[in-house]
């Protein structure tokens, strides 16, 4: 049988970098994936869906660039040409994935991974290798990178519905489709099919999109939503979904009846745990997630790690590369890298992009008194087009210490100037260091640096209850 110092279950963000940085740091290391090489968000995430929202932008673009001379009419999409090309993009990095991790001295397993016991796992047949003859190893480590796999909501007629997994390969672009859930799935899903041509009902139960992101921030959102041809039905809660003879019926609680050619769940991930037998090796599971300290990712089991979507934290692909990373240098090798999760920036790659770093007005307001700093302004590049939707940029400003500690944006371009922004949050920007950088004209993100008089003060709402 043979042996390693480490065995990673799950070649994902995660568990590609953990195994190939402890295999630099001379480790003996395994790797098992039984799906697609480089996880979720080379196959079925970022990557794909990224460059679906480029395809959708170019239709917009196309459409404004007329305003500035260019004879071009946008369209009819070929969805086809899009599918085979994205498809060959992966395809390519599924490959670079395999070479960089062979390259680093990493055996590779295909197949579908297991518990025996708690240094003890087994390598059977999966979609990716059905021949596989069973395989067992031993390892003084394991790390479960198994990332998640989207929720299906448990309402008649589910069955009918398509997740995120199945949009990347749909055979044409729907029509129509309905979008259930307002998330980050839902709402880039509802930009890229509307921006393709497809005529999108976005349905979720919440009054305003992207719960947990900043209330204000949220609500122009919701604004921009119809200005990209979207219809959208807030405070809606899917009850079932019919096939009909013109494509399918979902049908919301109050009576409301959508009829649609594509019923699109984007409505949450969970932990991929069912198949690892986590009982034999005693992985305690708590709500369907593998509990771990962010710290050194170790779960109740001496020896057995967990890391990224698999413990149900944060969900990124940087955060399970960092957590990789960590884990790795931390087993093997040198510890002297710091990360800030606390400032992990986020992005929805809507057709207006939205981007944060730090605190919500929201969750900022619990402890400190705000200077909130916003600005609302028409970008540039839509002034000859006349293309609608503004951009907003906003600060959330502790008013005593002048430290910044939020940064949030909607517009083009938006990830990237929040991830310019990130660095310097994560280093502890103060507002005046805001107002001492001179700005890069004309740009969108020298509005962040001429942002002179706060919008307005906000009390700790701890003073607002008594
Ligand atoms: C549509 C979509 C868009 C996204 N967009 C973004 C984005 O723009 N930015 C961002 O930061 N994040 C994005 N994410 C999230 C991101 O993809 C995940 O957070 C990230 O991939 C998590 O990495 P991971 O290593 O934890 O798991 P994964 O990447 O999911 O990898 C887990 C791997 O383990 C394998 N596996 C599971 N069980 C077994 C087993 N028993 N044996 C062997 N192999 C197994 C799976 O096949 C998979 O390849 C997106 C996700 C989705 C679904
Ligand atoms: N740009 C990015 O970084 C990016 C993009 C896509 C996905 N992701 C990651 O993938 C994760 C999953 O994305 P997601 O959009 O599926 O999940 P999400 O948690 O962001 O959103 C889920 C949506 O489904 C709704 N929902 C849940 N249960 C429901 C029910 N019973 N009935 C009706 N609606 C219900 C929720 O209200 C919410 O609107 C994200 O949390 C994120 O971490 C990141």
């Amino acid at each position: 049988m043979q042996e390693f110092d480490l065995f990673v279950i799950g070649a994902g963000s995660g568990g590609v970098r953990c195994a190939r940085i402890a295999a630099q740091n001379g480790a003996r290391v395994a790797i098992a994936e039984r799906r697609h090489w480089g996880g979720t968000c080379v196959n079925l995430g970022c990557v794909p869906k990224k460059l679906m929202v480029y395809a959708a932008e170019y239709g917009r673009e196309i459409d404004d660039a007329r305003a500035y001379g260019w004879d071009v009419t946008p369209g009819p999409h070929d969805w086809r040409t899009l599918i085979d090309a994205k498809d060959r993009e992966i395809e390519r990095l599924n490959g670079i994935y395999v070479s960089m991790l062979k390259k680093a001295g990493v055996e590779l397993f295909t197949g579908d991974a297991r518990f025996v016991d708690a240094n003890t796992v087994e390598i059977g047949p999966s979609e990716l290798a059905p021949d596989t003859a069973v395989q067992t190893v031993r390892a003084k480590n394991i790390v479960i990178a198994t990332g998640g796999a989207p929720t299906r909501l448990d309402i008649p007629g589910a069955e009918h519905a398509i997740v995120s997994d199945d949009a990347f390969h749909l055979e044409n672009r729907p029509e129509r489709v309905a979008i259930i859930g307002s998330g980050y799935i839902g709402i880039e899903f509802a930009g890229i099919f509307a921006g393709l041509g497809s005529q999108v009902d976005f349905v979720y139960r919440q009054d305003l999109p992207l719960r947990g992101f900043d209330e204000e921030m949220r609500r122009h959102i919701a604004e921009l939503v119809p200005l990209n041809g979207i219809t959208s039905h807030p405070g809606s809660t899917p009850e079932r979904i019919e096939k009909t003879s013109e494509g399918y019926t979902l049908h919301v609680k109050g009576g409301k009846v959508i009829e649609t050619d594509c019923v699109f769940m984007a409505t949450g991930r969970h932990p991929n745990l069912t198949s690892l037998r986590l009982d034999l090796a005693g992985v305690e599971v708590t709500d369907g997630r593998i509990v771990t300290r962010l710290e050194d990712a170790k779960t109740n089991v001496p020896g057995i790690y967990a890391i990224g979507d698999v413990t149900d934290t944060y969900n990124l692909t940087p955060t399970a590369i960092a957590e990789g990373h960590l884990l790795a240098e931390r087993l093997f090798g040198e510890t002297g890298r710091e990360w800030s999760f606390g400032t992990t920036p986020k992005a929805v790659f809507f057709s207006q992009p939205l981007a944060s770093v730090g605190l919500t007005e929201e969750e900022a307001a619990e402890h400190h008194t705000l200077d909130i700093y916003t600005s609302s302004f028409t970008p540039m590049r839509q002034s000859l087009s006349g293309r609608k939707g503004k951009a907003f940029m906003k600060l959330v400003v502790d008013s005593k210490s002048q430290v910044v500690l939020g940064a949030h944006m909607i517009g083009p371009d938006s990830p990237e100037i929040i991830q310019g922004l990130a660095i310097a949050v994560t280093a502890g920007l103060t507002k005046r260091d805001l107002d001492r950088t001179i700005g890069l004209h004309p740009t969108s993100a020298e509005e962040f640096v001429t942002m002179r008089t706060p919008t307005r003060h906000v009390p700790p709402s701890s003073d607002k209850q008594n």
